[in-house]
């Protein structure tokens, strides 16, 4: 089978080397083009070295111009963009004949107003929204093999989203009651320069952040109410956390009245029974970040407090594979009628 010519826009950042990391050893893809405004002209390996042994990183980054990507035979793009800059460069690829699937924020919303809301500008291509699809394979795989436009999402999502989706479709649990504490690794916030992310001001120390609302709300709020089938509003309590990758969240909600504690984890079990990166491991278990970092995997644990009557979820993530490049990869296997698991086989 001939290899899926590929570009990665913005392949410099963080979601941009997982990207290169997974597909530069994709048994289906060969990588045409990267981009970077900083590094173009240089091969990859040069600015990531520990991709000096794989053949393909010699591969110079090109700047991120739609006409020279597209000049590649792209057959797809995966943008590891800034909000706001990807949904232009993804107008003009999609106008070229590319497939799209894109990292950042810009195509999870299907209301231009909750962007404007949550974003704090306007939707920079609305009239785009409603063929774009929410990237979660889990979820969502056929509308996801038959589209053009994916809208991965965001890291946090991910791991709030799947523990609690089977259980508001059973409806297990009270989506009044629902309440979501993350911890993220620093390179969730991107490859850039910030004070409040220097190693100092971050290492040895916890924080809270983004508080009450923080922008992954938006997303989270629109998929558990499509779950539902009723209007889901959460708290969601984003803490940073001093390792480099891995989130860690625990979301608890009250059962529903007169349902067994026992029943959610039937529907756990039975809702990702035939998933290859969604991990149950049952009442009891505790996710633990380190087995998931550099995988694709999200690992689900529970339990049930029988004196508040609250159900507790536990998930743990790498932020940059199943929240961010991994579950595009996924994403893209679909797209494409490859194994799911293709390129990501990894432990
Ligand atoms: N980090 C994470 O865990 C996750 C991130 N995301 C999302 O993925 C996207 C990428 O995130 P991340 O990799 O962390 O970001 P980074 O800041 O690490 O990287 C951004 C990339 O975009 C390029 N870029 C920046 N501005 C522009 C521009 N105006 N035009 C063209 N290229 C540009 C940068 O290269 P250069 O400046 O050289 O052009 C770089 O390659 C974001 O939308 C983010 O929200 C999603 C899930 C998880
Ligand atoms: C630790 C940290 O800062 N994390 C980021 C989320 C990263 C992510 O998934 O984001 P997108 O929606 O931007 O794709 C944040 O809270 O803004």
């Amino acid at each position: 089978m001939e290899r899926i010519k590929t570009a990665i826009v913005g392949a410099s950042g963080y979601t941009g080397m997982e990207l290169l990391r997974l597909l530069l050893v994709h048994p289906q893809v060969e990588l045409v083009a990267a981009t970077s405004r900083q590094e173009a002209g240089k091969p990859i390996h040069a600015v990531f070295p520990r991709f000096r042994h794989a053949p393909a990183a010699e591969l110079a980054f090109i700047e991120p111009d739609p006409d020279a990507i597209a000049a590649t035979g792209a057959k797809v793009a995966f943008l590891a963009l800034p909000h706001g800059v990807a949904a232009e460069i993804a107008r003009a690829l999609l106008e070229r004949g590319l497939k799209v699937i894109d990292l950042s924020a810009d195509f999870r919303l299907r209301d231009a107003a909750v962007y404007a809301e949550f974003y704090g500008h306007e939707h920079p291509a609305p009239d785009l929204l409603s063929q774009a699809v929410y990237g979660l394979p889990e979820v969502r795989a056929e509308e996801i093999a038959k589209s053009d436009l994916i809208a991965s999402p965001g890291c946090y999502p991910t791991s709030i989203i799947l523990p609690l989706v089977p259980l508001l479709a059973e409806k297990l649990i009270d989506p009044a009651t629902i309440v979501a504490n993350s911890y993220s690794g620093v390179s969730g916030a991107g490859r850039k320069a910030d004070i409040s992310l220097l190693f100092v001001e971050c290492n040895e120390s916890v924080r809270a952040y983004g508080l009450p609302k923080h922008r992954h709300l938006s997303e989270i709020e629109q998929e558990l109410t499509l779950a539902a089938g009723e209007q889901v509003t959460i708290t969601f309590l984003p803490h940073l956390m001093p390792v480099t990758a891995g989130i860690h969240t625990t979301t608890t909600a009250k059962l529903a009245p007169g349902i067994d504690p026992e029943a959610v984890g039937r529907s756990l079990e039975a809702a990702y029974a035939r998933s290859a990166f969604v991990r149950v491991l049952g009442r009891g278990g505790y996710p633990d970040t380190k087995n998931v970092t550099r995988t694709n995997f999200i690992d689900i644990g529970w339990q049930y407090d029988a004196r508040t009557g609250r159900v507790i979820l536990l998930s743990a993530e790498d932020n940059l594979g199943k929240g961010a490049g991994g579950q595009a990869v996924q994403s893209f296997n679909h797209m494409f009628g490859l194994e799911e698991t293709a390129g990501l086989q990894n432990f």
